[in-house]
Parts: C-alpha cells; structure tokens; sequence
C-alpha cells in the first residue's frame, strides 16, 4: 500500500482504543483551551505548555505528566478535557474507548477523588447526548507512587461507581512511574479488585522489573497487560521464563503503545517492538496509543505506523482492529454490537 492510501485506510478503519490516560491525550487545541484557561490565574502555565510540547524520554515524561496535571486541576478542566478527548477520538473513527485516570483529591481546587470520578462519568454522559459514533467505558488508575492505602480506596471507589445503573466504570489500571515502588506490594489490591468483580488492567514489565512481574503473574495475574515490554526479554537461565510462559498459558492481552516505547527509549526502532514477537505466536495483542497528547497524535497513525513496519496489508489491520474486540471490558452485548458495526463498515472500509 502506498504510504498516502495507508493514513487513509487508517483514519477509516473502526478502532478500538484501551489504552488511554486521559491527561496524557490532550490534543494540541485542547491543551491550549486548558493553558489560556489557567493562565488568568497563573501566567507560569504558559512556560508549562512549552516543556509539555517538549516532552522527551522516560524519566523526563513523569515530570511532564506533574505539569498537565498543574494545568488540569480542577472540576471544570477534568471536564473540558474528558468531553475534549472523547470527541478527538471519535473524529478519529475511534468506536471503542477505554478511557483511564488517576482520581486526584487537590484540597486547593476542592477536587476530592470521588468528584474527579463523577465529573469525568458526567462528561461521558453528556457526550452520549451528542450522537458521537463512540462508545465510552472508564478505568481508575492506581498510581504506583501513592502507596497501597490510596490503591485500595481506588478499588472501594470503582466498586461503588461500578453498581451504579448505567455504569460506565469496569475496572482499574495500574501505572505510575515504573522505576518507583514495587509491584509485588499491590498483590491484595488487585485480588480485592478481581472479587469485587473488576477488570484489572496492570502496567507491568514496562521496564525489566523481572521479580515483580513474576510475583504479580503468579498470584494475580491482570486481565491485560499495559505495554510489556520486558517480558519476554529476559536473560536465559535467571529463572524469568516462566512471565513468557504464564502470559502464553493464560493468553493475557497486551496493549501494545508502539510510539510511546520509542519515545521513553524502552524500545530502540519500532521494526524491533515486542508487538511483533506476541502477534507471530498469534496472542492477543492490541495496538494503543498510551496517551495521543504526549506521545503521538491519533491512533490511525499508531496502526499506520504499525502498517509500515510490519508490512501489515488493509485485511491485517482489520483483523487487528477486530480482534481488539474481543479483549474489551465492557459486557458481551456491547462487543456484539460492535462486532455488528464492524461487520456493516466492512464492504466500505477494506
Ligand atoms: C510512559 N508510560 C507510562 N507508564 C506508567 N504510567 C503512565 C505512563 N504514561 C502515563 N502514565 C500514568 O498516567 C498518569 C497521567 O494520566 P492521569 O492523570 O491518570 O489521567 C501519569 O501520572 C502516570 O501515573
């Protein structure tokens, strides 16, 4: 396929996206909105939006997420940005979004973590009203910075909005700075999780956190897995085989962020992505964005990237891009429906 035809087919192709952090898939425009909204307040938030624009590598990006995070710190911003990024990925052709977020209590704005929830259902809500072509679940993110007393109150609080009619929240994700903390500590939290009836979807393996990976897959092994980077990049012989083993056996999806790595440095070229050692051994493997705002711009170009460096022909991206169905955490009605949807796009699309 010429590279043209590619971003086009791309940009036309359903999708489905589950690895999203809301405050890192701002788009320009919206961040904008954001900034000039604060900076009536706070003239330094300009001097923010630059080095955010600036983002590079790993260690540096946990400084950059401290910065939007200055810029969305209230009800209105969570909302703005929610509503913002819900419509960026349907302009995109985006039929499915996972959307995840770290509840934040911020005492100066009157931000509790149980307002930071509600304020992002309202704005999935009201974007129901606007006939966009997308359907929105939500994930709590556990960050791995805050310690296993704030995980846990994540978990309390996505088992009560979770029996809430019309729920939108099905899970959490685990993430946070993967060189702080130790997986292995959350054991109990995601198990609380599992029996309360939540999906759980863990960054794990990001970087070569072997012994915490292996602990996490042998006691409470996620429904997914955020990016995976290392695991089966261990060395022979030091005992790590079994997190490739496990991951087989148990067929746990991979949210795969080709970009993201490159950017953080966790891979070198994309041609060398374990995206592609999971999909030749045919496991479920889903193509991400990690965060449109900071480390690319639409998923289409994700999956167009995807097209190029793996030589992937339109029926492979759409088999890619159906697939992703199956891994979603919404109930089975909705991934009827969007298997029908697939199903009349089809004679269109490919
Ligand atoms: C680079 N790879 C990554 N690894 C681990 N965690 C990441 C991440 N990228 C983002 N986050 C997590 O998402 C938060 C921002 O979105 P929310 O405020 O929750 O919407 C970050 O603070 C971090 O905890």
């Amino acid at each position: 396929m010429a590279a043209e035809s590619v971003v086009k087919y791309c940009r036309d192709l359903p999708k489905v996206e589950l690895h999203a952090h809301l405050n890192t898939s701002f788009s320009p425009e919206s961040l904008q909105a954001l900034v000039q909204r604060k900076a009536a307040t706070n003239k330094d938030c300009l001097d923010w939006k630059m080095t955010i624009e600036d983002f590079r590598e790993m260690d540096h990006s946990f400084n950059v997420f401290k910065l939007i995070h200055k810029v969305v710190d209230d009800e209105e911003a969570v909302y703005q940005l929610t509503c913002a990024v819900i419509r960026e990925f349907a302009a995109d052709n985006v039929k499915y979004l996972e959307l995840r977020s770290t509840p934040k209590d911020i005492p100066s704005t009157g931000m509790t973590r149980e307002l930071y929830v509600q304020t992002m259902i309202r704005a999935i809500h009201d974007c129901q009203t606007e006939n966009l072509d997308i359907t929105v679940y939500l994930l709590l993110s556990i960050d791995r910075r805050n310690g296993v007393e704030i995980a846990q109150k994540t978990v309390d609080l996505a088992e009560k909005f979770s029996k809430q009619p019309d729920s939108v929240v099905v899970g959490i994700d685990f993430s946070g700075d993967p060189a702080v903390g130790d997986a292995a500590d959350y054991i109990a939290v995601f198990q609380s999780a599992k029996q309360k009836g939540l999906k759980v979807a863990a960054h794990l393996a990001e970087l070569a956190n072997f012994r915490e990976t292996l602990a996490v897959l042998r006691q409470a092994p996620p429904d997914r897995i955020g990016h995976g980077t290392f695991l089966h990049r261990y060395d022979p012989g030091q005992g790590h085989e079994e997190i490739e083993d496990i991951v087989l056996d148990k067929r746990i999806p991979i949210e795969a962020c080709l970009t993201s790595n490159l950017k953080t440095k966790t891979v070198t070229t994309l041609s060398e992505h374990h995206f592609n050692f999971w999909f030749q051994k045919n496991h479920p493997v889903v193509i991400c964005t990690d965060g449109k705002g900071v480390f690319t711009s639409t998923l289409s170009e994700e999956y167009a990237h995807a097209a190029g460096t793996f030589n992937f022909s339109k029926k492979d991206l759409w088999d890619l891009s159906l697939a992703a169905i199956d891994v979603i955490f919404a109930p089975d009605t909705v991934k009827q429906k969007l298997r029908e949807q697939w199903k009349q796009a089809y004679p269109q699309v490919v």
